[in-house]
Parts: structure tokens; sequence; C-alpha cells
């Protein structure tokens, strides 16, 4: 799943704000490097990150999903907004993918007038303060029980498993710890039968591991998918682009597969 944030503080490529342009470019780059699926969202949802108007967030996705609604690949809109979800869909979006799990008001109802698939991520708090003092008497029972839980209320409200995927929420309320220890059971977490997306791609949990910035963390993103999809993930969020194969390169993948698969 190939990462299209339109936000002026997207996470890892900077301050600079993706222009129209720059965001076509970008995914058309991702097609052709063999993306399944594009999220596009047009909130940072960052620790702390300010709340964006409902109108800029529209601005800066709908344009982008008209445009690449026909280039092959699936698109996901990474909102929790109901409003922005309607609009999206009825743009051509075809999976939404929302890190409040269809819990704001309105997400439900919207989601059951529709056909389009679903990604239900666990989050403890709000993006605002989830950050401050995450605690769990035992983070996988936890963020099982809230995925299976989630699960078996999306279906009573009528909406088919077949269209539901999960995912842990890696940095959403969890300490360093917590995503370890998910990352190493990931295979408790959901159903047999309902998909699991994981994103780690250059977050801190890797950063803590490599002492890299965001923008030197592919080598680890590599390393913790390869350890994801070997756990048993079936969705991977995140991609790198054309990278420079150097010894340095090989060895952090090494340093950091071997680091992750110790539990780090
Ligand atoms: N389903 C799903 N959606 C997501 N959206 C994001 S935002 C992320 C970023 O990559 O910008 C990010 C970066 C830094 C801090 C928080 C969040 N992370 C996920 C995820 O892990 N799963």
């Amino acid at each position: 799943m190939g990462i299209l944030n339109i936000t002026p503080d997207s996470f890892y490529d900077g301050a600079h704000f993706l222009t129209h342009d720059a965001a076509l470019k970008r995914a058309m780059q991702m097609v052709d490097e063999g993306v399944d699926l594009i999220d596009i969202g047009g909130e940072s949802t960052r620790p702390g990150a300010p709340a964006v108007p409902l109108n800029e967030e529209l601005e800066r996705v709908l344009p982008i999903i008209k445009a690449l609604r026909d280039v092959g690949v699936p698109l996901s809109i990474d909102t929790h907004k109901p409003e922005v979800m309607r609009a999206a869909l009825a743009e051509g979006a075809d999976l939404i993918n929302d890190i409040w799990g269809l819990r704001q008001p309105g997400a439900l109802e919207l989601v059951q007038q529709s056909a389009c698939g679903l990604c239900v991520m666990h989050m403890s708090g709000t993006p605002q303060t989830m950050q401050r003092a995450p605690s769990y008497q035992d983070v996988v029972a936890e963020v099982a029980a809230f995925l299976h839980v989630r699960i078996a209320e999306l279906e009573a409200a009528g909406i088919a498993r077949s269209r539901i995927s999960v995912d842990p929420g890696f940095g959403f309320g969890k300490t360093l710890e917590h995503n370890y220890t998910l990352l190493a059971h990931l295979a408790q977490l959901a159903p047999a039968d309902v998909p699991l997306l994981i994103g780690l791609s250059r977050k801190s949990m890797l950063g803590a591991v490599i002492d890299r910035p965001a923008s030197e963390r592919a080598a680890a993103s590599i390393a913790g998918a390869i350890c994801a999809a070997e756990r048993g993930a079936h969705g991977i969020r995140g991609k790198v682009g054309e990278l420079p194969i150097t010894p340095d390169f090989v060895l952090r993948l090494g340093y950091v597969a071997g680091k992750v698969l110790a539990g780090a």
C-alpha cells in the first residue's frame, strides 16, 4: 500500500507540500514500482498535528482521487471524517482507511450504505493525546480484543466480513515496547480470515533501533516489513522507491532485521 500524504508536514518527505502535480507524479512512480493500492491522506495524523478543516481536506484529496481513479490500482482514503469518506467514494476511492476504526459519528452509517473496502485500525486515545502515556495490561490481548470486537460490531451493523481488514496501528498510542511486542505477536491480533494490514514505514519505532531520521529509514522499513510478512501480515502500508543497494544499506537492513527479529 503506497502512501500519498497531501499534507504540509508530510511525515517523512520534509516540510515541502506535495503539489497536485508532484502528488500525481509520485503516484505514477508508485504504480510503476508495483504497488497494489495507493493510500491518499489529506490530514496528518502525527501526534499533535493540527486538525485540518473539512473543506481544506476535500480540496487536497478529491482532485488527486479524480486524477488517479483510472490509473489501474485501487485507491484508499485515509480519513476519519464521514464527509470526506463519502466524497472520496463518490470520486472513485475503493477503500476507507480510518485510523479511528469508523468510530466518528456518521462513519458507520456511511459504510453501511456503501460497498467499499475497509481498514479498521487500533488507536488508543486521539492523535493529539495518544503518545502522552500509553499503557496496557496486555497490549497484545487488548489490541486483539479491540479488533475482534470491532469486526463483530461492523458485521452486526450489516457490513460483510469480506469487506473488512484490520491494523494494529503502530505508533498510535503505543510505546516502543508496545510496538515491538505487537510486531512479535502479529499472528494473535486478527481472525485468520480477516486480512491484517500493518504500517510501520519510517516510523519512530524503527528510528529508535537505528538512530536515523525518517528520511534514512528505508532499510529499516524493509526489514520491518519482512518481519511483519513472516509473522502473518497480509498488507504492508508504506513503500520505498528505487533503492541504492549499497553495502551500507545491506548492512543496515541486516542489522535492523536482526534487532527486530530479536524483539528490539
Ligand atoms: N491503516 C493505517 N493507516 C495509517 N496512517 C498512518 S499515518 C503515519 C504516516 O505514515 O504518516 C504516521 C506517521 C507518524 C506518526 C503517526 C502516523 N499510519 C497508519 C498505519 O499504521 N495504518
